[in-house]
Formats: C-alpha cells, structure tokens, sequence
C-alpha cells in the first residue's frame, strides 16, 4: 500500500510529466482547423474593420500575402498606421492601407464608405470583424447601446453603403464575425439599447446574434447576385477583446495555453474569404473552418426579417 507521501510524490511528479507529454497534443487541438486553401488574391480589394489588432490583424497578415489590396479601417488611426507599415513590411504588399473608421459613429461609417467609393473602384471582400465586449453601459455617437451600434448596427450600415460596389465586383464575399455567444442572445425589440434592463455579458450575446440574423437575411436578399454572406466563431481567442474585464482579462492571461493564438482565430475568417469550395456558399455559419451548430434563434427567419426592418428604421436608412 502507498502511503501519503508516496502518493503526493506520485502526483507530483506524474502530473507535470503527463502535462510536458500532452502539451503538444492539448495545442494542436485548441489551435482548430486551419484554412488549407491557396487561393491567391492579385487584382481583388478587401476591406477588414478592426484589423490593427487582434483576429482582424492576422486576417489582413493572410490576405496580404496573398497578394490582395487590403484596406484596414479602424477607429485609431495611428494604430491602424502601426499595423499596416508592419504587414507591408513583413509580407512586402505594398498594397495595404490604414483608413479611419469609427463604427460607433454613423457619421464616421458614411465618410469611410464615401471616400472609399470615391478612391477605389473594386470590392471583392468585406470582413466585418471589429467588435466590443463587456463594456460597462454606454452609447454611440448616435444613442446606440454600444455593443449592439458597434457590433451590428455598425456594420449594418457599412454593408448597406458598400453593396453595390460589392455587387458590381461579384463574385464578392460578406464575411461577418459572430461567436459562439450568439447561442446565449436574444433579440429584444422591446428594449433594443438596453435602457430599461442592460447586462454587459448579454448585451455582447444579443449583439452576436444580430450578426447571424443579419447574415442570414442578407443572404436570403442576395440571392442570385453572386454575392455571398457567411457568419462565422472564430474560436477563444487570447486578444484584447477582454479589455473591458478584469476578470476575463487574468483568467485569458491564465489560461492563454488553452485560447486560439490570434493567427489561429483568424483561420475561419480567412477560411470565408477565400476558399474555393465556398464559392457560391452563403447564409451559413462556420466554426474550424466547418459548418457549425446555429441556436434555434439564429434561424429564426420571422425575427431575421424584424431585425432588418427595425436596423434600417434605427439608421434611418430604406434597404429593400
Ligand atoms: N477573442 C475571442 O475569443 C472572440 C472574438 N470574437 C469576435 O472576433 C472579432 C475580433 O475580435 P478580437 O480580435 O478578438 O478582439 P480585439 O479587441 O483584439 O479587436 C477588436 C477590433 O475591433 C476594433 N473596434 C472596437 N470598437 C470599434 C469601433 N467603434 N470602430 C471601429 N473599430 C472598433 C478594435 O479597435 P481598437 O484596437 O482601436 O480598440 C480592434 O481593432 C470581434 O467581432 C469579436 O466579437 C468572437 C468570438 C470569440
Ligand atoms: C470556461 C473557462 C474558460 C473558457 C472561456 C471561454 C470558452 C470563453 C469564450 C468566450 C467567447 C466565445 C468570447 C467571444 O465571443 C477559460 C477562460 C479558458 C479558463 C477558465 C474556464
């Protein structure tokens, strides 16, 4: 029989040695799918929102190198300057460009689009990527709750003004940045901005759902335009999402070995970009780089169609 201190000693050397085996297998799995496709990207033009840091940055990496024009708009345009010398340095695309857009300010999105469309003539590409969580309660530049007027009201707006260049350009792709909490979301017409109840966890949920609702029903309007619209999880991923959350920041600090490096979180994104399987693919949802589990309420067409006409009504924009 052990004793004990037999055991402890068993453990406490078992332990760590199990880990050491095991680490490469536990980061293999955590890593996800990877996107495998070659395709390459001369002659096309990508916008991705949110692109100085994080997912977003290493969806703009990917796609530079290749070969695409890559617009990347942020809101900081001194780190969205950082990002943009560093991929052209790294990758040697000169072809990557930091333009300012705020997407808590509608004023902010119709500049961005109007000078877009004023300096560029293609489209291929449009990631919705950027995103808040958890912030404490506050509002746009237009009264929005802040995480559903940056996260889908934002982009809303955004596709709205840049659709017909995409169009015009189709084949084209709508790639929009959703999670795994969009199973945890409602829609609740009744309080949209969060003024009568707001948490700041389901506030980021209802905002998620809103990005597989819309691009649902934008697949459904788009239908026999070539332009597809696909929503994606990009996996837990260790970025500065958490920024808002003490909590979440150190638990991510913790347990960063078991989170998505941002490379890997991109994989899905870039895997809706470009993958040639997915051609004419549109209105699903995607995880790993694979079709994923879609909650009941993310395939709720009759509040699909109400987000829309609500969206546009908040926007005061007519998108039929
Ligand atoms: N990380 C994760 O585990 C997961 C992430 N996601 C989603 O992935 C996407 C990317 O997140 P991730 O890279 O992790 O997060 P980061 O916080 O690293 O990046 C978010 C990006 O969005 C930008 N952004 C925030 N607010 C605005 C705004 N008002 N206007 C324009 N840009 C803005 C940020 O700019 P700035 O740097 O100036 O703040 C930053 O560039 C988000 O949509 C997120 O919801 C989904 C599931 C899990
Ligand atoms: C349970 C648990 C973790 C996992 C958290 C997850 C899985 C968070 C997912 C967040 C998403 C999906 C955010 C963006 O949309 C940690 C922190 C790794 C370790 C502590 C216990």
């Amino acid at each position: 029989m052990l004793n004990c201190w037999e055991a402890a000693l068993g453990a406490a050397v078992s332990v760590p040695v199990f880990l050491f085996v095991a680490a490469p297998y536990i980061r293999r799995y955590v890593a996800g799918g990877r996107c495998k496709s070659t395709a390459r990207l001369e002659g096309k033009v990508v916008i991705i929102t949110g692109a100085n840091t994080g997912i977003g940055k290493e969806t703009a990496r990917d796609l530079a190198l290749r070969g695409a024009r890559v617009i990347i708009a942020c809101r900081d345009t001194a780190k969205a300057e950082a990002a943009a010398s560093e991929i052209r340095a790294e990758t040697g695309n000169q072809e990557v460009i930091a333009k300012k857009l705020d997407l808590a300010d509608t004023k902010s999105i119709r500049e961005f689009a109007e000078r877009f469309l004023a300096e560029e003539k293609e489209l291929h590409i449009l990631i919705n990527n950027a995103g808040v969580m958890l912030c404490p309660y506050s509002k746009t530049a237009d009264g929005f709750e802040m995480q559903l007027g940056v996260n889908h009201l934002g982009h809303f707006l955004l596709t709205f003004l840049l659709l017909e260049r995409l169009k015009q350009c189709a084949p084209a792709r709508i790639v929009n940045v959703s999670s795994l909490a969009h199973h945890g979301g409602r829609i609740r017409f009744h309080d949209l901005q969060g003024e009568k109840s707001y948490n700041r966890g389901l506030a980021y949920c209802h905002s998620k759902l809103a990005n597989v609702l819309f691009t649902r029903e934008l697949a459904r309007r788009l239908q026999g335009t070539k332009v597809t619209a696909n929503a994606l999880h990009p996996g837990s991923v260790y970025s500065d999402l958490v920024r808002h959350s003490s909590v979440m920041t150190w638990l991510w600090k913790i347990f960063s070995f078991f989170l998505k490096t941002p490379c890997e979180g991109a994989q899905t994104s870039i895997y809706c970009a470009v993958a040639e399987e997915l051609e004419s693919v549109t209105g699903q949802y995607f995880s790993d780089c694979q079709p994923a589990y879609v909650s009941p309420r993310g395939r709720d067409d009759e509040t699909a169609k109400k987000l829309w006409s609500v969206s546009c009504e908040l926007l005061g924009i007519q998108w039929d």
